[in-house]
């Protein structure tokens, strides 16, 4: 515990007592979890396979983990359970899938994958998709407050409540009978099942004997249920928060459950962090003042003795493009004079469309970058075909996975066999794969279809069989296998419009086995243990953009992310770009409470910076074809004056000339450091 703050030690002391640390950005409560977790081993012999700790990210729990393993040098940290809560839900089902209803290998639906279910059930039941326009976010708000289809039918006041309940009950029943989950269910289901099976619960609580929560004031409803079911009486608990930062309440998240534990646990000592160890004064001033104007549950008020630092840089920029090739010019001139790594950097913004024209300035300079939780790896068609025959061959329920691969690539299984085969299927309460084996549909289909259907039910049979058989590097060579069996590139070409398109898609699954046969050597060189595609699938399917991209985080880039992305993280010189209004704060919250969430989120990126930060707005931008007068952002009139310095003037739209003069000035600068050097 060497070089913490008393505050910060007593909070890794308390081990017979609940305790919550909340206190704002950067003052160290990360650090306490790790410290933690190490002091529960060290002194009071706590076996690392029962402490578990539950962050936000994937690469978040990484790092932990890490970092506790350096913590603790020689003793061992292996069997740790560091995971986010979904990837921890997950771990549960895993073991518990035969009290809650399930076959072993459930397959887990995203939400792209969700969306189509749902498309697929309006269209066989005639609902009208405007009455149940946004049906999936509702689903998803009940299962996240544990309401089940048949609750939710009941609070139902109007027809088209009832038509969306309807809906629900339907949805559930289809994934029930895919053998699959959604992402909230990952939560939901342990919850139920807890609820429901004492035993089961006991079995958990005696599991996890120690329980940390990070990022606590992002938990919704079925989250704090969770905890509180895991920690049960013992009430073997630290969480750590920050209601400033609660930025997922659009997700279901409820900064109240903060206050709600005091109730729940009278006993909970609570722990308020004040000193700041990651920013400059002039940075964290700014950050108090604005958050500031949100109404408090708790009061804070955060120091930190780095100095004051720069002031905080305000650019005005005539449109995107030139805010685009700014920020870049501005990352190469700092980077020389400084000596910065590109990993020293990073650019944040509120919506992912942002990065395009950040990504081509980076590129056009040569500059490395990684962009962090865009669009997922899985969102696109050719991960996603790949990925449906994996998971349709771990687990052949998933009627999902059957109907888009059964013709990817061309099999010539036409609608109406499809739809013969589905009718039969149903009717015997079978799934598609399992109607393709058995006699009975002789009779029903043409002997042309017939052949067809047989030989892919033979092949799937045949795919099934070798990768229940495969374990560690076989998988990697099954996967491989199996593409090139289905002629998965050919396809690519002769479905892709440019070479360039199926090159990069031919990467992209390239890039697919790569990453199996890394988690396959990880798994073998870390626990000794030989994977099966089963779990590779299933770890593979939790994992966002962010976690793809881990390996090339340690080497040396630019980090570009949304706020959202950005939370707990750190970075010595930040920018932050598109401070507007309506981009930040986001057009559709521009008034309360979602223009607290907003300032909340620009109160995240503010503190993520270490030594600078840099912020733009664009005088101009294009929106839906058209040029757009943009207002900068009121965030920026609510931090102090004295501590910012503008550059251009608001509203005024920065000329040719002067653009030009910039330009030189950036290049003279360049020439007069290179010749110095
Ligand atoms: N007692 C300490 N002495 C020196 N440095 C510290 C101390 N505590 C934390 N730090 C450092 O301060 C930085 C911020 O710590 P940490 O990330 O734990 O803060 P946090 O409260 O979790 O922030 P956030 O709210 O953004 O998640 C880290 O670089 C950490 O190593
Ligand atoms: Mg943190």
């Amino acid at each position: 515990m060497h070089g913490l703050n008393e505050r910060q030690r007593q909070a890794v002391l308390h081990v017979d007592t609940p305790t919550l640390v909340l206190a704002g950005a950067g003052s160290g409560k990360t650090r306490v979890i790790t410290e933690k977790i190490a002091y529960l081993i060290r002194k009071h012999d706590y076996k690392p396979h029962t402490i578990y700790a539950v962050t936000f990210t994937n690469k978040s729990a990484k790092e932990m983990k890490e970092r506790v393993t350096k913590l603790l040098k020689d003793d061992n940290a292996k069997g740790l359970n560091v995971s986010t809560f979904h990837n921890l839900g997950l771990n549960i089902i895993r073991r518990e899938y035969a009290a809650l209803g399930y076959k072993a290998n459930f397959s887990i639906m995203d939400a792209t994958d969700a969306a189509q279910i749902i498309k697929e059930l309006m269209h066989k039941q005639n609902v009208d998709p405007e009455i149940v326009d946004g049906v999936q976010w509702d689903i998803s708000n009940w299962k996240n407050a544990y309401l089940s289809p048949q609750q939710a039918l009941e609070m139902a006041q109007d027809e088209m409540q009832q038509a969306r309940a309807l809906l629900f009950q339907a949805y559930e029943k289809q994934l029930k009978a895919y053998n699959a989950v959604d992402f909230d269910d990952l939560i939901g289901l342990p919850v139920r099942l807890f609820k429901e099976q004492p035993r089961i619960l006991d079995k958990w609580q005696n599991r996890v004997r120690y329980l940390l929560v990070d990022e606590y004031q992002d938990t919704n409803a079925a989250q704090y249920e969770l905890v509180k079911q895991l920690v049960g009486v013992q009430a073997r608990f630290t969480v750590v928060g920050d209601d400033d930062q609660s930025i997922y309440a659009w997700r279901g998240a409820q900064p109240e459950n903060l206050a709600m534990l005091k109730q729940d646990f009278p006993a909970l000592e609570l722990i308020k962090l004040e000193q700041n160890y990651r920013s400059s004064n002039r940075i964290l001033q700014s950050a108090n003042h604005l958050i500031a104007n949100n109404p408090h549950v708790f009061e804070k008020s955060l120091w930190s003795d780095m100095g004051m630092g720069d002031h905080l840089r305000v650019i005005a920029c005539a449109n995107e493009n030139q805010e685009a090739e700014r920020v870049v010019s501005e990352i190469i001139l700092h980077k020389f004079k400084h000596r910065g790594k590109n990993r020293d950097y990073a650019i944040l913004y509120r919506g992912n469309h942002q990065a395009r024209l950040i990504e081509r300035a980076l590129r056009e300079n040569n500059l490395p970058y990684v962009i962090s939780g865009g669009k997922s790896f899985f969102d696109h068609a050719e991960i996603k075909d790949v990925m449906s025959y994996l998971k349709l061959i771990v687990n052949p329920d998933d009627d999902a996975a059957f109907l888009r691969v059964v013709n990817t690539p061309r099999r010539e299984i036409g609608a109406s066999t499809l739809e013969k085969l589905a009718t039969y299927a149903t009717h015997r309460g079978i799934s598609l794969f399992d109607a393709t084996q058995e006699f009975g549909i002789t009779n029903i289909l043409s002997d042309k279809a017939l052949r067809r259907v047989q030989l892919f039910g033979e092949n799937l049979l045949k795919w099934a069989q070798q990768a229940e058989a495969a374990q560690g590097e076989e998988v990697t060579h099954f996967v491989r296998g199996l593409i090139e069996e289905i002629d998965y590139d050919n396809w690519l070409h002769e479905t892709t419009n440019s070479p360039k398109a199926t090159e990069r898609r031919i990467n992209n699954v390239r890039d697919l086995t790569l990453w199996i046969e890394r988690i396959i050597n990880k798994a073998q060189q870390e626990d000794g243990e030989e994977k099966k595609l089963a779990s590779i699938v299933a770890h593979m399917t939790l994992m966002d953009m962010m976690e793809r991209n881990e390996s090339d985080q340690e080497h040396d880039m630019i980090s570009l992310m949304t706020l959202h992305a950005s939370k707990g993280l750190e970075f010595p010189f930040v920018f932050l770009i598109g401070m507007e209004e309506e981009l930040l704060p986001h057009k559709q919250n521009l008034e309360s409470p979602g223009l607290e969430e907003e300032r909340r989120l620009a109160y995240v990126g503010i503190t993520r910076a270490k030594h600078t930060l840099t912020m733009t707005y664009a005088s101009k931008r294009r929106k839906y074809g058209e040029d757009m007068i943009c207002e900068p952002s009121r965030f920026l009139y609510e931090l102090p004056e004295e501590l910012l310095h503008w550059e251009g003037k608001p509203g005024v739209v920065v000329s040719q000339e002067e653009k030009l003069k910039h330009g030189n000035e950036n290049l003279a600068n360049l020439r007069s450091m290179l010749s110095g050097s």
